[in-house]
């Protein structure tokens, strides 16, 4: 497990380091708590152990920092106390602490507390996975999308960038299922869902919007950036016929894309030109992409 350290403390620091290590977990320790919430805010860390005494940023602020931006991964953390703290046992897990160690530690105590965490981490992961995920493909479900989307926007907004966003909807998906049967066609939204997902950068996601409708966000990418990863993910679902249970079938996908460079805060709307876009490429023939003629994007006109 990735174990972040704030200890001021240098011995207690390389003690809890060191033992840590040696039952396999990896470490990064730091010796304040505002370094801790940097290291927090860059990488992600499941667990945190930190001292509650410290200078600058203590102990319960921190756990109150963290708590204040939900992300992806839960962090579990353990505070550290002297023995003569009781009493402020409820303070710290309203900060939201879950856990205390009392030190000097007791190694095997620690290894304990560890197990509870993990098992606790685990529990989360779990529903994390179940709340955010599409269960039939894999790729974030209808609700985590459309949340991403909101965030990347405003960063866009923030940080002067584009953010495109593209409707891929599969072609004449109905006769698949007429013709091969439901289970085909749910192994073929799942092959589609593969293939988008492995065309992507790292930084763009991909969602099942609805169906057979996939939403994919690209951030950080102008219209004409879009319109090449949407050629990317139109060849790569008509490059070969995905393989079924009814045997080999061959997919196309339309695509309208929308792009906004600070000028749209909705998401409703983007979609909406997005959709429109999308239908015109299936008034045009399917298996293409279109850019919105909506004037949301700065820049030559496409
Ligand atoms: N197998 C399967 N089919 C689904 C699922 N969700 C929606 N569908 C089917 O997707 C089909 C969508 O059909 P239409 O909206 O007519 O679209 P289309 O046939 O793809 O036609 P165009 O979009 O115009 O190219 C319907 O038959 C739905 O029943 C699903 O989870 N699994």
């Amino acid at each position: 497990m990735k174990i972040l350290i704030a200890e001021d403390d240098t011995t207690s620091r390389l003690l809890f380091a060191a033992t840590l290590r040696k039952l396999g977990h990896t470490v990064t320790a730091v010796e304040d708590g505002r370094k801790a919430w940097e290291a927090w805010q860059k990488d992600e860390y499941p667990l945190l152990i930190s001292d509650w005494m410290m200078p600058d940023i203590d102990g319960l602020q921190l756990c109150r920092m963290i708590r204040g931006e939900p992300g992806l991964q839960y962090t579990y953390i353990i505070l550290l106390t002297a023995l003569d703290s009781k009493g402020s046992y409820l303070e710290g897990m309203d900060a939201g602490a879950d856990d205390f160690i009392t030190k000097p530690f007791d190694e095997e105590q620690l290894a304990a507390r560890l197990r509870v965490a993990e098992r606790i981490l685990g529990l989360h992961q779990k529903l994390h996975i179940q709340a955010t995920r599409d269960y039939l493909t894999g790729v974030w479900n209808r609700a985590s999308i459309m949340d991403y989307l909101q965030k990347e926007l405003k960063r866009g907004a923030r940080q002067d960038i584009c953010t495109s966003v593209m409707i891929a909807d599969l072609d004449h998906f109905k006769r698949i299922n007429d013709t091969y049967g439901h289970p085909t066609g749910d192994e073929i939204l799942q092959e589609a869902a593969r293939r988008m997902s492995g065309v992507l950068r790292g930084y763009d996601r991909v969602g099942r919007y609805g169906g057979e409708e996939f939403l994919i966000t690209a951030s950080g990418c102008d219209w004409s950036e879009a319109l090449a990863l949407g050629e990317r993910i139109c060849s790569s679902i008509r490059s070969e016929p995905a393989n079924s249970r009814a045997g080999q079938i061959d997919m196309t996908v339309s695509i309208g894309i929308a792009t906004s460079c600070g000028q749209v805060n909705d998401i409703g709307e983007l979609i909406a030109a997005a959709d429109q876009a999308l239908y015109q490429a299936k008034e045009a023939g399917r298996n293409q992409v279109k850019l919105s003629r909506l004037p949301i994007e700065s820049g030559p006109a496409p």
